[in-house]
């Protein structure tokens, strides 16, 4: 099966009441634990590159790796950009094999956002390709500009409809309490996303799929084996399970997650060089660190997105 878009992925998970999980890719070992997973389960995947993962591994090579992941698996699978900030880079995406891209123009003002989101949705459109827009700003890092929690804004349910109508984006990135990055919530306070605005969007919008970004969980084991094997990590806090399946089984059927794949990949290497001091072939690690996205990537797929068998 060739790269697919996410078109039919959505509506069978928007009627479904679960979501496909868009994993970051950055190299070899990241693309084969997520795949593996994901073929293991049978399960739709849309695999994610953003600038930096360009910049780092090249489009060519990460084009090629999920083009193996596709020929390895047989699994429908979505090539997607991950926070396009350019008309040229999303046309470059396209005219590149990309299936899905994002434009993200949510920081420019509202009439901008959704002249440069028109005009990416009419060459994708016209290219076979689907397109991400988002409204609303998420606090955190993300391509090396981070936003202070003060200039992050919610999403505003009044503007959804005339924003999709006028671009004619393909889903849309909400802003409801999510943010990029390994320190989402001050330690101590109760994390809690907006369902409010989720509902009150999808009320507005019927049927159209609605996307997370910063929806890692940061999982408490892994923040645990990095401190624990010489690393630094003190609060990092991330999105509780059970809230992104609560969004799942709602208007949400594409959540993202980068930075606990990060941290299995981390925890995993740390501890390895602190219990094999000697060891020195990048294989000895990369390994277990690739087992440990695996694992990560099929309890995402089973436990919180429910996309399981629906491939
Ligand atoms: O939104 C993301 C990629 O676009 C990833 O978010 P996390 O940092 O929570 O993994
Ligand atoms: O949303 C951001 C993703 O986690 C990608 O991060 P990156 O720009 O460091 O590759
Ligand atoms: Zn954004
Ligand atoms: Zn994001």
């Amino acid at each position: 099966m060739p790269l697919v878009t996410s078109k039919e992925m959505f509506e069978k998970a928007y009627q479904g009441g679960y979501a496909i999980g868009a994993f970051n890719v950055n190299n070899m070992e990241i693309v084969q634990g997520i795949t593996e997973a994901a073929k293991d389960l049978n399960a739709p995947l849309i695999l994610q590159v953003s600038k930096g993962a360009r910049a780092y591994a090249n489009h060519t090579y990460l084009i090629h790796l999920v083009q193996a992941a596709v020929e390895e698996t047989g699994l429908p699978i979505v090539l997607h950009l991950d926070h396009g900030d350019s008309y040229e880079l999303c046309k470059s995406c396209i005219d590149g094999g990309f299936t899905s891209v994002m434009i993200d123009a949510s920081s420019k003002p509202f009439a901008e956002n959704i002249e440069i989101t028109k005009q990416v949705v009419a060459y994708a459109h016209d290219h076979g390709v689907v397109v991400e827009a988002e409204l609303g700003t998420l606090a955190g890092v993300e391509d090396e500009v981070k936003v202070n929690a003060e200039d992050s804004s919610y999403t505003r349910p009044e503007e959804v409809e005339e924003f999709v109508t006028k671009t004619g984006c393909d889903s849309l990135a909400i802003a409801i309490g999510t943010s990029h990055g390994a320190y989402k919530f001050k330690p101590g306070t109760k994390p809690q996303l907006r369902f409010d605005i989720l509902e009150e969007v999808s009320k507005r919008l019927p049927g159209f799929p609605i996307v997370l970004h910063g929806s890692s969980s940061v999982p408490q084991e892994y923040v645990k084996m990095v401190n624990e094997n010489g690393g630094n990590m003190p609060g990092a806090i991330g999105v509780p399970e059970d809230q992104l399946r609560k969004a799942a089984s709602m208007a949400v059927c594409k959540i993202n997650i980068d930075s606990d794949l990060r941290l299995a990949m981390t925890g995993t290497i740390r501890k390895y060089f602190n219990d094999h001091p000697a060891d020195f072939d990048p294989r000895q690690y990369l390994k277990p660190a690739r087992e440990n996205i695996k694992k990560l990537v099929a309890h995402k797929i089973v436990d919180v997105l429910g996309c399981d068998g629906k491939a």
